[in-house]
């Protein structure tokens, strides 16, 4: 089933287009890699998606979005914001309230961020506050999983764990990473975007870590994150 189809459109800011002319299908229950050097357009792809999709899904942006002095609760708790009156969310800005803390606490467990809950963001390690942005997108329980480098600053062993979170709860979703082998083992699909084109969109069988490196030409030498490689 078809989840969006973009058709011939132009993605940009303001009036510098990014992406001219852009044809992309997206089915439901596809698991999507987005690929490709910083400036490619990912980002830029990711907010359309994320425009059309609006509330059918769940959102974890490159730059984390979380509030530095609030406690990881909170952060995650920010989530379902929208589905409680602003009554209900001042009260449990005041006093977590403890379905919702049960709740929370279950997911960041999962997450390995236990014994967190009350420690605001801002004393958090940049690994740290990933999870925590991750579990704020999971707790908006949503069918597809929209991610822009979600896993960036996390290490190969902990970004393996933390997709198959991710992937667990959501059998659609769109992420922007630059991990290929964590894209060719966990991903049906690759699209790779270079100078504002999809220069490569093929079902993950069909490729090969040589194939997605040259999607960096500027990148010297691969590395293929040998932990993870090593991990499995
Ligand atoms: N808000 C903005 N206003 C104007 N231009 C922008 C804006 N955001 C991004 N761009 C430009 O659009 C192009 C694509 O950027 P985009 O953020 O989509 O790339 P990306 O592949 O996500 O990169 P990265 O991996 O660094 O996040 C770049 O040339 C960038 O400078």
């Amino acid at each position: 089933m078809s989840l969006l189809e973009l058709d011939r459109v132009d993605l940009g800011h303001g009036t510098q287009v990014v992406l001219p002319g852009l044809s992309l299908t997206f089915e439901s229950g596809e698991r999507v890699a987005l690929l490709g050097q910083s400036g490619a357009g990912k980002s830029t792809l990711l907010a359309e998606i994320r425009r059309r999709l609006d509330s059918a899904a769940a959102w974890c942006p490159q730059g984390h979005g979380l509030v530095p002095l609030l406690a990881v609760y909170h952060n995650v708790y920010m989530g379902r914001l929208e589905r409680h009156g602003a009554l209900t969310n001042l009260i449990n800005l005041l006093k977590p309230r403890r379905e919702a803390w049960k709740e929370i606490e279950h997911l960041v467990r999962e997450l390995g961020l236990e014994g967190l809950l009350r420690r605001p963001v801002a004393q958090l390690s940049g690994g740290q506050r990933q999870r925590v942005a991750i579990a704020r997108a999971l707790y908006q329980q949503r069918n597809v999983f929209l991610g822009d480098e979600p896993l960036a600053s996390v290490d190969p062993h902990q970004a393996r764990r933390l997709l198959e979170c991710i992937q667990a709860r959501h059998a659609t979703c769109i992420i922007a990473l630059h991990q290929h082998r964590l894209a060719l083992d966990h991903f049906d699909r690759v699209i790779g975007l270079r100078d504002g084109q999809v220069v490569l969109d093929a079902p993950t069988r069909e490729l090969t870590l040589a194939r997605l490196d040259a999607l960096y030409p500027d990148a010297g030498p691969p590395h293929h994150e040998a932990g993870v490689a090593a991990s499995t």
